[in-house]
């Protein structure tokens, strides 16, 4: 699309409005991710901190966002989570004006994230446009601490960002954009704790530079990709033939945007530091010998290089475990998350053959690489998912 840029998706638009409602359900029995023990950690989080750890207040949230699904009716033949006849038989209300909403989405989508978007195609026509709409609010509050006018950008700002979230969650959008989000979470069973977290994810940004932790970055990988899993799960659907209970699926969600933000954050080292942010935890860092002004000195010694093959591994083992839930969505849903999730996990190998260089270097994934990855995701989701779950 031409001329999408970040303060176009922040300009209002005119405001329209659509109904809201909510809707699904499935198994029960649930598996729990703990990642936390996987042997680059020698103190663990729930040490640091005894009353509740991260993972635990999370996957509250998990269960939580499971239960909502399971709570509701299943019609005959049709899973809990495979929603896609009832939006083709209930229709789309404000026809026109909804269409145009959604494809502006798909607008954004198309010029931000065009593989993502290429990824997209494969799934049904409904499923794609609400994903759009998902993708393009987390864009927009992604945008509101990491876009040009970040630095104006106060807690009354994202306060009032919350505000319109829960107005388009009413049925009340202010523009076009919302009113596509306000029309996909009135249609789906997408509830407005992972987006309201992915805002206080924002809102820690503001304030917080650096992560004492594991526990701490994993709250934060939480608010602002973890989130993501949860609120796209309910509407990319789970295959009709799963057996899966729908808490492992959402954990797999989780997994890969905690894998997704972890790359990210290893990445971005260099970028973070000259932002005066720190990402990596500060006991970790502090336990390989190492410390901020290493980090702000940028030089790859054999201490970095040892530091960065616990995280990476870390992130990889987020990655498995995402894995292990792809094959339970909905089969046209796949192709999307596995050409994302080779993709974010390629650009592991990519620090790798930097040879840990973060610092100077940004890792990534060539064009004719994302390129093979496509129809690579296309094999593992369709043509051969029980082969893909054996690699
Ligand atoms: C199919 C699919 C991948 C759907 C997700 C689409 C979607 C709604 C994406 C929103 C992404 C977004 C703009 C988030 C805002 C916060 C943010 C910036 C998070 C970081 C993303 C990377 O974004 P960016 O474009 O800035 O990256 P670059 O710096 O340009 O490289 C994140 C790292 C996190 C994004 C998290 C995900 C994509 C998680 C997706 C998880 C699922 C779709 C669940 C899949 C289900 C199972 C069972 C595994």
């Amino acid at each position: 699309m031409s001329g999408v840029n970040a303060n176009s998706l922040l300009s209002p638009m005119p405001r329209i409005s659509s109904s809201s409602s909510s809707s699904s359900s499935r198994s029960n029995g649930c598996k729990r991710l703990s990642l936390f023990s996987c042997g680059v950690l020698a103190s663990s989080a729930a040490v640091a901190n005894p009353s509740r750890s991260s993972e635990e207040r999370v996957y509250e949230v998990v269960l939580k966002q499971a239960a909502l699904v399971r709570e509701l009716p299943k019609r005959d033949g049709e899973t809990a989570l495979d929603w896609n006849k009832t939006i083709q038989n209930e229709g789309i209300s404000d026809g026109n004006l909804l269409d145009e909403a959604y494809s502006r989405c798909g607008e954004v989508c198309a010029e931000y994230a065009k593989t993502f978007y290429l990824g997209t195609q494969l799934m049904t026509p409904e499923r794609r446009r609400a994903v759009w709409a998902i993708y393009v609010w987390c864009r927009r509050t992604d945008e509101l601490v990491d876009g040009p006018n970040a630095s104006h950008i106060t807690p009354k700002a994202l306060e009032r960002w919350e505000k319109r979230l829960t107005d388009l969650f009413e049925g009340r959008a202010y523009d076009m954009y919302d009113a596509a989000l306000s029309d996909t979470v009135s249609k789906y069973p997408v509830d407005i704790q992972p987006f309201k977290d992915m805002i206080e994810g924002m809102r820690l940004d503001l304030r917080k530079s650096r992560y004492e932790n594991f526990d701490e970055l994993y709250l934060y990988c939480y608010y602002v990709a973890g989130t993501v899993g949860l609120m796209s799960v309910p509407v990319m659907g789970l295959a009709p033939e799963s057996k899966a209970s729908v808490e492992s699926v959402y954990n797999a969600a989780l997994a890969l945007g905690l894998a997704n933000q972890l790359t990210n954050i290893l990445r971005d080292v260099g970028e973070d530091a000259r932002r005066g942010k720190v990402y990596l935890p500060q006991d970790e860092l502090a336990q390989a010998g190492l410390c901020d002004d290493d980090i702000f000195r940028g030089k790859v010694t054999e201490k970095w290089r040892s530091f960065m093959k616990g995280q990476i591994k870390r992130a990889r083992m987020f990655f498995d475990e995402a894995e292990k839930g792809i094959g339970e969505l909905n089969e046209a849903s796949r192709w999307p998350v596995w050409a994302s999730l080779m993709l974010y996990k390629q650009i592991l190998d990519s620090i790798e053959a930097n040879d840990y260089d973060n610092f100077t270097k940004r890792a990534y994934v060539g064009k004719a690489k994302k390129l093979l990855s496509l129809p690579i995701a296309f094999g593992k989701a369709v043509v051969a998912p029980q082969i893909s779950k054996m690699w």
